[in-house]
């Protein structure tokens, strides 16, 4: 009976109708004795639940609820009057800048510099705030009034006068008029004394809105006001009025392009207000849920939201700001409480949001079911951040910045905190969130499986759960993984993609599915928390794959056939790659290696074509390939189904082709993978001599552990005669650096630019990743840098001073850009630099000098005018050094520029 008193009472509280907490309606409603039920209300009062109204009749209120509606936390329980607990939680609500969303956060400094603006004597210091649209310009205005008053600086009758500027951008005369006031007759329409707005807003705040449609002639007449308080009205020549204004001024205009210097020079305090996007992801959760709440007490009924459009609410990003997500929000409980009309409280779904939402799909995932509500929302946000891996990413992640530990110990600590909060999910009490989430966690699991048997990863089943409980984890608490902002998340997540290539590959796949599939946004920091569990957890970097691709011509030839292949064996075997009939074999083959170069670990790669250039993709493949190779053409259903069993079932290679001849039409080739040497290949345009320069530099870098040779090649041969196929045979060539890209097919050339600058380590990484430790590669991209300055370069590559060196040489080259009036790239500067440093001392060693036969006489016109030009530009050199840089050194330059140049072009029209 107690409890059907309680929940009476309690019911009546939120519905507002507190009339009918009286102890003799209650008694009626219920079936009691009023009695029974004053004296049961007053024992239950004296426990501290409910509040007291000693009015006539004497009422109760459930005090619970009245704390929580209007959330404060009531320190006494007996009240006059409803009146006097109204005027007590008025007095209790926050208090001016307390009630801006983020006054306590990215508003902060907002809200001191206003505070400190009104309170400077004797007026307070006139104040522009400014920034986008909707971000709570004029909310501030209001608030920084309404400080004014709580705080005694503004007598509690000033006004705050609101003048929007922009309406009156075609009538600026009418906006002097109402601003400072203008006598009868003053102009048309002037049919009475009209003191102005400055005069209505004297010992309060004007404020100024859109102040960059106010016309100069205001924005002058404003600034001589400004200067000393003293205005004229309009049509009254003799007296001068005074008025004590705070002003404010708002614009959403870049204020030194928008108003008059002279303006700008007299308001001392500009304020930036901070877009949406800017003030985070928790303020705008923060936000959501405070807009739904108001909404909620508006409409007098329970708001309660799918995490779908929770999470729709959340990366969206409104342009218009707090304003436009506050018309979003208004616009959506519009639309659910009209489809929620006879329920008690409205459950907003993706399909409420408005239209002019931009998110991929409309139709009611089943994640809609998962429904939180209001408090819940607020639970979410409170959670306590300690204990999430964001905290930590950002400690490990300053210690590593700091030079404090080492990369490995930095993921070490990382991955311990990942797994600690999966342990936590795993062995929490599951049920609930198994039983809340039992269609998605089903079709999480479908879509691991798909990514796992893609990308042949050998996930067991204990691994697809832990994964998909993780996810489901992140799901259902999503704003625990995406407080904090800070910058250590995005060094995280840098970190993660560049060591973990791998894994960050597979679970951008499931992201990718988990986003079509299920309309669901997963963010990158909690992939890459997910692709390093995987990473250590499931030891996957060690994987091998087997890749099945189909190539066809047609629409949909190799698509269907392998589609129909993969149902038939219920396995993922087969890629398909669709051809256009036109496509020819070099447009085939940039396709295909972009195919391949998705996955970083193959193992066999089977290709089913469906025409006879065979050869030519097996003669380029052989070349570029790492991996056992085996080519058929004559692509079939029943052919693709036979591979297809034979690669699912784990057979060689060899074996499952060697079945196939003689019961299908076909042709096969089957290259094994040769364990090759891995060289690196230094070959310089400017001489053997750099290259083997290069060659000790490069080797000195490499960590020992790594099993690379670096070679040297002369660069004119190379050009000339290519790379031979059986030099081709014998190495695994990774790259060729050097001064000048011989442009060798299918052969990646890192310029010794990109060295020093550093921009080639990227490229490296990938293709050592698995044979060296992430510290290893530390190490490495350090030896790099400090090895590949330009400095070392040049003091590696000659005996002379590398400093005086550099500055003679740079300056001639300066004054050679200026001769010839144009400016080398950063590329030809570098080049010209080590070889022009190089030539310097071969000269000075007087290397070669009797090789110097050619004179000036027997050349072009054109190199003729270089050559002066570089002779004089290299005279202090000369001099200097006491060298003469012979015709054929200067013709050799000459074409390295030419050469460069060209090259250059040709890769910007590529
Ligand atoms: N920090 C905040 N806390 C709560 N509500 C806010 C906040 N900022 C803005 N709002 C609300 O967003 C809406 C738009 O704010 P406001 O009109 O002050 O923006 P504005 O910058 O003046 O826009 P405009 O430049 O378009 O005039 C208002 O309803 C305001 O109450």
């Amino acid at each position: 009976m107690e409890t059907k008193l309680s929940e009476y009472i309690k019911e009546n509280t939120i519905s507002g109708e507190y009339e009918k907490n009286s102890a003799l309606i209650v008694g009626k409603v219920l079936g009691f004795s009023r009695n029974w039920v004053s004296q049961n209300l007053n024992d239950y009062y004296n426990t501290g639940a409910l509040i007291k109204i000693n009015s006539r009749p004497v009422l109760f209120l459930d005090k619970e609820v009245i704390s929580k509606q209007y959330n404060t936390s009531l320190p006494k329980n007996i009240f006059g009057s409803i009146e006097e607990l109204m005027e007590f939680l008025e007095v209790e609500d926050k208090k001016d800048f307390q009630a801006l969303n983020g006054y306590d956060g990215s508003l902060r400094g907002v809200v001191e510099t206003c505070k400190a603006s009104i309170s400077y004597p004797p007026n307070g210091l006139p104040t522009l705030l400014y920034g986008q649209t909707g971000t709570g310009k004029s909310l501030i205005a209001r608030k920084i009034y309404e400080y004014g008053i709580n705080q005694g600086i503004l007598k509690k009758d000033a006004e705050f006068v609101h003048v929007n500027c922009s309406e009156y951008a075609n009538n600026p005369e009418l906006l002097t008029a109402y601003l400072f006031g203008y006598k009868k007759g003053a102009f048309t329409g002037a049919d009475h004394d009209n003191p102005g707005l400055i005069h209505q807003a004297d010992g309060g705040v004007l404020f100024l809105d859109e102040v960059h449609c106010l016309k100069p002639e205001c924005q002058e007449k404003l600034f001589l006001f400004m200067d000393n308080g003293s205005y004229r009205q309009i049509g009254d020549n003799e007296n001068v009025y005074h008025s004590n204004v705070f002003l404010v001024f708002a614009t959403t205009e870049d204020p030194k392009k928008a108003l008059l210097k002279t303006l700008l020079r007299r308001i001392p305090i500009q304020i930036h207000i901070p877009s949406l996007e800017q003030r985070g992801l928790k303020e705008k959760a923060d936000l959501i849920v405070y807009l739904l709440e108001y909404e909620s007490k508006q409409i007098q009924k329970e708001i309660r939201i799918s995490s779908l459009a929770y999470q729709t609410l959340l990366n969206t990003v409104f342009e218009g700001n707090v304003g436009e997500l506050e018309n979003c929000i208004r616009q959506t409980c519009m639309t659910a409480l009209f489809m929620n009309k006879n329920k008690e409280y409205i459950e907003i779904n993706n399909l409420h949001l408005p239209n002019t939402l931009n998110f991929a799909n409309r139709t009611i995932s089943f994640m809609e079911h998962h429904v939180l509500t209001i408090d819940q929302l607020k639970e979410e946000s409170k959670k306590d951040t300690d204990k999430t891996v964001l905290k930590e990413v950002d400690k490990w992640t300053v210690k590593l910045q700091n030079n404090e530990i080492l990369i490995d110990e930095y993921f070490d600590h990382i991955y311990l905190h990942v797994s600690k909060q999966i342990n936590q999910i795993l062995f929490s009490d599951q049920s609930e969130l198994y039983a809340s989430n039992i269609n998605i966690i089903d079709s999480l699991k479908a879509i691991i499986e798909m990514v796992n048997q893609k990308y042949r990863c050998n996930l067991k089943d204990k691994d697809i759960n832990v994964i998909c409980m993780y996810l489901v984890d992140y799901f259902s608490n999503y704003s625990t993984y995406s407080k904090l902002n800070t910058d250590s998340y995005d060094v995280f997540i840098g970190l993660i993609k560049k060591y973990y290539v791998n894994e960050y590959k597979l679970v951008s796949a499931m992201n990718e599915l988990i986003e079509s599939h299920l309309n669901l946004y997963v963010n990158e920091f909690f992939l890459s928390c997910l692709a390093l569990y995987l990473s250590k957890a499931l030891t996957l970097s060690e994987q091998q794959q087997r890749v099945g691709v189909i190539l066809a011509h047609g629409y949909a030839t190799a698509s269907s056939i392998a589609s129909s292949v993969n149902e038939m064996l219920g396995q993922y075997v087969f890629e398909a790659i669709d051809m256009p009939l036109d496509t020819t074999t070099d447009q085939i083959l940039v396709k295909l290696k972009s195919f391949i170069d998705r996955y970083t670990k193959i193992k066999d790669l089977i290709l089913l074509v469906d025409m006879g250039s065979l050869e030519k993709i097996y003669d380029h493949l052989s070349h570029i390939t790492n991996f056992n190779i085996a080519i058929a053409n004559n692509v079939s259903t029943k052919f693709a189904l036979f591979v297809g069993e034979g690669i699912s079932k784990n057979e060689p290679l060899k074996h499952i082709f060697d079945e196939s001849i003689g019961m299908l039409d076909t042709n096969y080739k089957i290259t094994e993978r040769k364990e090759k040497e891995k060289i690196i290949l230094c070959s310089c345009a400017t001489g053997m001599g750099t290259a083997e320069k290069l060659k000790e530099i490069l080797e000195e870098s490499l960590p020992e552990k790594i099993p690379v040779k670096v070679l040297t090649y002369d660069y004119s041969t190379l050009v000339k005669n290519q790379l031979e196929s059986d030099f081709f045979d014998r190495y695994e060539v990774i790259c060729i650096i050097g001064t000048l890209d011989p442009k060798i097919p299918n052969l990646k050339f890192v310029s010794l630019e990109n060295f020093i600058m550093n921009e080639s380590f990227d490229f490296l990484w990938t293709y050592f990743e698995g044979m060296i430790t992430p510290a290893e590669m530390n190490q490495f991209q350090q030896n790099l840098l400090k090895n590949f300055s330009l400095t070392n370069i040049i003091m590696s590559l000659t005996f002379l001073n590398p400093d005086k060196l550099l500055e003679y040489v740079a300056d001639s080259l300066n004054v050679l850009q200026r001769e010839m009036n144009i400016v080398f790239s950063n590329n030809i500067c570098f080049g010209l630099y080590v070889h022009i440093c190089c030539l310097i001392e071969r000269l000075v060693l007087k290397e070669g000098i009797d090789v110097y036969t050619k004179s000036i006489d027997e050349c072009s016109l054109l190199f003729k005018e270089f050559y002066y030009q570089l002779k004089e530009s290299f005279q202090k050199v000369e001099k200097y050094y006491r060298i003469d840089i012979p015709v054929e050194e200067a013709e050799y330059i000459y074409m390295y520029i030419n050469n460069m140049k060209e090259s250059q072009s040709n890769e910007d029209d590529e």
